[in-house]
This record gives C-alpha cells, structure tokens and sequence, in this order.
C-alpha cells in the first residue's frame, strides 16, 4: 500500500479541532495519527503536531502526507505509554485520541479485520502480540464467552465461543462462516453482518483497546500543561462510558480533607469539562460519513 492509498475519512474534524484550541507555538500530540486527518488540520492551524501510531503503515502513510511541515513529527508508540513515548516533549497544551482502526486497516485483507474479505485471521494494528486466530486458539472457552459479551455485547456469545473453540479459524471468511453456523438463522441481525460483533470484540481484545483507554485516561493529569485540553473521540458505548466516567472525576474530585460531614469544596477538581455533553457528528456529516453515527467527542482542560 502506497501513502496515497491510505485514504480515512476523518470524523468530527472541525469539532476536535476547534476544541483544541491549536496556535502558533503550541504542542498537540496526536496519539492515534492514522491517516493524518487530525494532525494535518492542527498544523493548518499553527500548532506543533507530534502523531503517533502503533501501526507502522499508517505512520509511514501520514509521515509522507505531513513530513514536509517542519512543525510535524511522527512517532511510532502506543498512546497507552505517552508518558515514554512522549517524555521528552511534556507537558502538552493538547492531547487527542480518536479510537478504534482506520479504514485502511479495515480494507485490506492481509489485516484480517474483514469478515468479507478473505485474509489471515491476525486483526493486529501494530506488529507485537498475538493475532486473533492465536487469540482463539490460547483463550479459554468461559473467556472467549466474556469477551464477545463486554466487548461486542454478542446476545450469542456462547454458542459462537463454543464453534470458535472447535473449529480454530486461522482465516477471517472461515471465522464468519463459524458465527453464521453458530448463531440461528432467524436470529441474524438486519442492519449488520451476523459477525460484525464477535469481529469487533476479537479486534478490541486483541488490541488490549481498553487496556490501553485505561491507561491513558490516567495519564491525562500527567501529560498537560496547566491550560491544556485532552480531546476523546469514541465509537463504543464502552469506551465512551469510561471518558465521561473519568473526565468527570478529573473535573468533580472532591477535595475536602477526610471525615467533614458535608462537601465545602464543591467537588472542584483540577479539570473542567469543556464538553459538558458529549459532541456528535452533524447529520450532514453523518450523512457523508455513516461511521460517524456513533462517534462521541469529550474534552477536558487542565485548571491548574
Ligand atoms: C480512527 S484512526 C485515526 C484517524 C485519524 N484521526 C485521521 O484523521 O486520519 C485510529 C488510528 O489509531 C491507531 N491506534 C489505535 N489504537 C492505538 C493505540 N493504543 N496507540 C497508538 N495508535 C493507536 C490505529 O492504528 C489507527 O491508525
């Protein structure tokens, strides 16, 4: 794949971007670069750009996109270790991450992320760790079960753990024949491929994407200038719950001395919401872009 092939439709462009406020002389790390979407966008706006991606093909891609602007850096890392990846530019005025894979990764075969398109069963963004057929092939059946329940709220996750045990797909078209032999005909879903739930919770254990959420949430008070905002673009009802639920205990933590019997501080924490609600795609973006439908932006500001 050439870098002009890596085409992915970024969502909620202007919205993340405005938020952050990007200028002249301000640093902004990009923690899921892609196709440089985001990135490009804050250098347009005067910021310095440092993207950093886990899969080296899009870090190629948008480093011959962006490589030119001596104002952008690309890095190779995980966002969930910003602290190292990072540590030489921090703090940051900004931090943005916009989850989940890239359209390239979906399209091309090889990834093994598509369940209509035939490829090894592997579903890594980045080189390191075990693909999804290695996956099955070590998880036991009882976790199998529970990752498809948490992470792509499969009604079947038991029938399709069980078939997944004994059949030990190595090929994305074999796993998506196993869900379909797994779950009732009368049972598939109509908007979606019968397998898109067990392909998302396979993708997202694969990828540790909550461990790695997790950890960067944690991160936020240690990445961020006094000012500076960290931006969160989710797509799972999950992922999204975790953001609010973290940003609103960097904004609300109660910082009263133990023991008095009522609140004095008002739940002051050292964040404010800037996005008090979460922000959703326009339906004209929506429109343009169906996989925006259940993008959610959170942003928070560092106060001191
Ligand atoms: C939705 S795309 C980002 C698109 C980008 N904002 C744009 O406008 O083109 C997500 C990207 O983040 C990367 N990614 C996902 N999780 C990551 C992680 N934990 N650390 C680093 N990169 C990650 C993926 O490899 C993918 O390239």
């Amino acid at each position: 794949m050439t870098a002009s092939d890596f085409q992915h439709q970024t969502v909620l462009l202007r919205e993340a971007v405005d938020l952050l406020r990007p200028a002249d002389g301000r640093v902004i790390i990009d923690g899921t670069l892609g196709g440089g979407g985001h990135s490009e966008a804050l250098l347009a706006s005067g910021a310095t750009v440092v993207g950093v991606d886990r899969d080296p093909v899009a870090l190629a891609a948008a480093t011959a996109r962006l490589g030119a602007n001596p104002r952008f850096q690309g890095r190779a890392g995980n966002f969930a270790e910003l602290p190292r990846v990072a540590a030489d530019l921090l703090p940051v005025d900004g931090v943005l991450v916009d989850l989940g894979v890239s359209s390239p990764q979906l399209d091309v075969a090889e990834r093994g992320f598509s369940f209509s398109k035939d490829g090894p069963l592997d579903m890594r963004m980045g080189p390191d760790g075990p693909t999804a057929a290695e996956l099955i092939a070590t998880t036991d059946e009882r976790e199998l079960v529970r990752i498809l329940k948490d992470y792509g709220e499969e009604p079947f996750a038991r029938p399709i753990a069980r078939e997944l045990k004994k059949a030990l797909p190595t090929r994305t078209l074999e796993a998506a024949e196993v869900v379909k032999r797994a779950v009732p005909r009368k049972a598939w879903p109509n908007r979606i491929h019968v397998a898109t739930r067990t392909f998302q919770a396979l993708r997202m254990a694969v990828n540790g994407e909550l461990e790695a959420l997790d950890a960067l949430l944690a991160a936020i008070p240690g990445l961020l200038k006094v000012g500076g905002r960290a931006a969160v673009i989710a797509f799972h009802s999950l992922e999204d719950r975790k953001v609010k639920e973290a940003f609103r205990a960097l904004a609300g933590r109660c910082t009263c001395p133990p023991g008095l019997p009522v609140c004095v501080c008002s739940g002051v924490g050292d964040f404010a919401l800037v996005t008090k609600k979460a922000v959703a795609a326009s339906e004209a973006e929506v429109e343009a872009n169906p996989r925006s439908r259940s993008a959610h932006l959170r942003v928070v500001e560092k106060l001191r």
